[in-house]
């Protein structure tokens, strides 16, 4: 139960209703068990009718009538109850959930990139959907329930005993056996879920892939070999699901027999006890069947429940890993800070944690503020690296990046990333319109201003051309936009945040050299009073840059600017020269 206190905080933001709940569900048990204790007054009225003790039969009637109408009375009221129960503890648990669901949300959103390389995104899904849903069953069944049972179970004890205390003993004496051999049967039906559960996720996610990549299956001609394993795997799936099955059949015959034991038992030990004359009236026989059957479900419950804490304690402990994770990168500045766009790099070095890979090794420069710098280098020589770094995405190991003249992590990290307009290498795609695509770093943009940076990024033209427009949805249930065009709509996205940096990461690279030349204009004057730098592998991304360096292996092996290089011997003249050779 130590997971669990996590959720106190809720218990405690919704105490009033569920405090109004827990007495509604007691309310609701008295008028429950008035039932049974009225059933045995209609016996005894049969009884007296019998027996001549009545004998005006205007009065056996009137009699009769009363308490079957208290019953119908008591039923409703206990009927009404039982609704509002499920409407204040159920609701509450619908509410826990869905604060927990944020709170887990909110927890991933700060956390840094690390923690995604480190953990897969099935189970980051997990968490928050399962995971949040098991928690659920304690915060709003199992509480419900539990309430249910000990009000139920101390409130009939009372009764029984007063009414016929070795009667009661025989009849409670299956109900531990039924509550153990249910909570038994529930482990290993939740032992059985788990394990269908997991192979349900296997065969979506395998789904899942193969419709993502069907463009290569079909162009390798792999559908036979897919579906055979897609077969198999809905085979395995099968078989446990029967297991599953199988197990849950158990259940209600398991109740059945034993509701059907204790019943026997009222009616042997009562009658003996009837006709030794240690109990007097037949209605208690019927009134004590109506209480082992009343008491049944609840019974079985406490297994049942001791389950789903069970399962709610190891998923709480699972999320509560992740809610207990401190973000690598975090904010320590609380004041938002003005930024300029002065960028600079001493001596900086970073290795990446997963990998040990040293991405930069001794980079120095400067970038004042509106100029562009370019960076040119072998695949993996680190680029990408440097422009995560100005987002600060990662902490370096060793050396130091200023910002305006300022330690990074001085600065305010949300003021940081506000300022920044960073176009990725793939260029990624929310499954919404062209237009919200756009403004996604800046959601008040106006039409125009939308427009404007379609045009400057040589996008405007394409889009006009679908029938919808702006309005047009991309993704799964929307169109599929060419690499170029994605590529484009980013960088589309970027501008229209007007931020003060821009970093644009191989952002041109699936775009001809005629609309690569066309958005490098528009980028000159888009980028004038900006911060910006391009990486690139052509040099004709490059060339006019006011500084360009060149990376490998992590370190900055060539720089200045193109007329300075090309005539330098080394890597910068010998692509130059290359990329000249292959336009011609
Ligand atoms: N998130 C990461 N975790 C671990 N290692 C990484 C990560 N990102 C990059 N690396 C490694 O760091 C090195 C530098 O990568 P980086 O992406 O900065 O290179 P790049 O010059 O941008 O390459 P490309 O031109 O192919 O995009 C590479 O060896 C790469 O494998």
């Amino acid at each position: 139960m130590k997971e669990l206190q996590h959720l106190n905080k809720y218990f405690l933001k919704y105490k009033y209703q569920l405090i109004l709940g827990v007495i509604i569900t007691a309310i609701a048990r008295v008028f429950l068990l008035f039932t049974p204790r009225l059933v045995r007054e209609i016996f005894t009225v049969v009884e007296n009718w019998n027996n001549g003790i009545i004998t005006d039969k205007s009065v056996f009637k009137a009699e009769l009538l009363e308490n079957i109408l208290l019953i119908v009375g008591a039923s409703i009221v206990a009927g009404v109850l039982t609704f509002l129960m499920r409407q204040t503890i159920i609701n509450v648990s619908r509410y826990v959930e869905y604060d927990l669901k944020n709170e887990v949300y909110q927890q991933y959103q700060k956390l840094s990139l690390n923690f995604y390389k480190k953990n897969r995104t099935g189970d980051l899904m997990n968490r928050i959907t399962e995971d949040v849903s098991r928690v659920r069953m304690y915060a709003g069944p199992a509480i419900m329930y539990s309430i249910n049972t000990i009000t139920l179970f101390v409130i009939a004890l009372i009764y029984m005993f007063n009414q016929a205390p070795k009667l009661t003993l025989y009849t409670i004496l299956p109900l531990p056996i039924l509550s153990v051999a249910i909570y038994k049967l529930s482990k290993e039906i939740h032992k059985r879920s788990t394990i269908v559960q997991e192979y349900l996720s296997k065969l979506s996610s395998s789904t899942q892939e193969t419709f993502s990549g069907i463009s290569i299956i079909k162009a390798y001609g792999l559908e036979l070999q897919t579906s055979a394993n897609f077969n198999q795997l809905s085979e395995e799936s099968r078989q446990k699901q029967l297991d599953l099955v199988r197990i849950r059949s158990f259940f209600f015959p398991m109740m059945i027999l034993l509701i059907g034991i204790s019943n026997l038992m009222v009616i042997y030990i009562g009658g003996k006890q009837y006709i030794d004359g240690e109990i007097e009236s037949l209605g208690t026989i019927a009134e004590f069947i109506i209480y082992v059957n009343m008491l049944t479900w609840p019974v079985a419950t406490v297994g049942w429940v001791t389950s789903i804490v069970q399962q709610a304690e190891a998923s709480q402990k699972r999320i509560n890993e992740f809610l207990k994770k401190k973000p690598e990168i975090s904010n320590t500045v609380t004041e938002p800070t003005t930024i300029k766009g002065d960028i600079t790099f001493k001596n900086v070095y970073f290795t990446y944690d997963d990998t040990n890979i040293q991405a930069l090794n001794d980079v120095s420069f400067t970038l004042n503020k509106g100029k562009t710098l370019a960076i040119i280098g072998k695949t993996g020589s680190g680029k990408s690296t440097i422009l995560d770094l100005i987002g600060r995405l990662y902490d370096i190991d060793k050396g130091e990046i200023l910002i305006d003249g300022k330690p990074i992590k001085s600065i305010n990290l949300t003021s940081l990333r506000n300022a920044i307009g960073y176009v990725p290498q793939d260029a990624f795609l929310f499954s919404d319109t062209i237009k919200n695509n756009i403004t996604f770093g800046k959601e008040d943009a106006s039409d125009e201003d939308v427009i404007t940076a379609a045009k400057q990024a040589q996008v405007h033209k394409n889009i006009v051309k679908f029938n919808k427009g702006y309005d047009t949805v991309l993704g799964e249930r929307g169109i599929t936009l060419s690499g170029g065009q994605k590529q484009r709509v980013s960088i589309a996205r970027a501008i229209v945040k007007d931020p003060k940096i821009l970093l644009f990461d191989d952002s041109l690279s699936a775009v001809d050299t005629e609309t690569e030349e066309k958005i490098l204009h528009h980028l000159n004057t888009v980028s004038k009073d900006k911060t910006t730098i391009i990486v690139s592998h052509r040099v004709s991304s490059v060339k006019n840059a006011d500084h360009i360096i060149v990376l490998d292996n992590g370190k900055i092996i060539q720089d200045g600017n193109h007329n300075s290089l090309i005539n330098k011997v080394g890597y910068y003249k010998e692509l130059y020269e290359k990329q000249l050779s292959e336009a011609y």
